[in-house]
């Protein structure tokens, strides 16, 4: 059987490119109403409602804006986590608390951070929810994101759950336009619950 890595990995990035530069024409009164948008579909969610810790993204290249969300989230007394690119270990991440007052740093793709302060840091599995950024989805629950694996390693972690443990419950959230026809899926690619997009919540079992 031959082997098909390369052309998988050739084809995911040019979906990369074709949907990023996508994302990034959207217009910034296009980009607050996404963000207003998404706000109502979290208000209507059963699992955000009930969720307390909450991981999110700070937004970049066109990614779905966040800011109304995490303010949303912090009306609601949610605590709200953003992730930080691992100082130590290749291309893991860590979950720090965001406050209003939470000091930020860019980080070495351009993106902006809480500072490092381990006081702050919450345990993966302690989180009840992570809302996480991405590329293109497709109708199977794929998710396809920047290209360095760090979401893939951290979602990976659900096998050390113990068998008390509830692990995170995992969604995507991305415009509409980053809908992509059956992705090109690789053996470590995990696939997500749900993703919420500006219009809708599409759920798979
Ligand atoms: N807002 C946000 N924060 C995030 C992520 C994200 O996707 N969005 N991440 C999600 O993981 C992590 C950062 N991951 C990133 C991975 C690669 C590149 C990047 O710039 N890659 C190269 C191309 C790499 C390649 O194709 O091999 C580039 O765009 O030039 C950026 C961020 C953590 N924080
Ligand atoms: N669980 C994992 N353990 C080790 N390496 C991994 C794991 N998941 C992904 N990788 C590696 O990371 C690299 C990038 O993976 P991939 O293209 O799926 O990233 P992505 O899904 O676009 O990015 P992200 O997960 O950060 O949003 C691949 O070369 C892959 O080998």
């Amino acid at each position: 059987m031959s082997d098909l890595t390369p052309l998988i990995t050739t084809t995911r990035t040019a979906i990369r490119q074709q949907i990023r530069q996508r994302r990034q024409q959207l217009s910034i009164q296009q980009q607050q109403q996404a963000g207003r948008d998404l706000v109502h579909q979290f208000s209507q969610h059963p699992h955000i409602q009930s969720a307390q810790h909450i991981a999110i993204y700070l937004h970049i290249d066109g990614e779905l804006d966040t800011q109304a969300v995490i303010d949303w989230c912090w009306q609601q007394g949610k605590q709200v986590y953003i992730p930080i690119l691992h100082p130590f270990s290749h291309k893991q991440l860590l979950f720090t608390r965001l406050t209003a007052t939470t000091p930020l740093i860019k980080n070495k793709y351009g993106i902006s951070e809480p500072q490092l302060n381990v006081t702050q840091v919450i345990p993966y599995l302690a989180l009840d929810l992570v809302c996480s950024p991405l590329v293109a989805f497709d109708l199977f629950g794929n998710r396809l994101g920047m290209g360095g694996g760090y979401y893939d390693r951290t979602f990976s972690q659900h096998q050390f759950v113990r068998h008390d443990q509830q692990p995170p419950y995992v969604l995507g959230l991305a415009h509409d336009c980053q809908q992509h026809d059956n992705l090109p899926i690789a053996p470590w690619d995990m696939p997500i619950k749900e993703i919420i997009t500006p219009s809708r919540t599409l759920a798979f079992c």
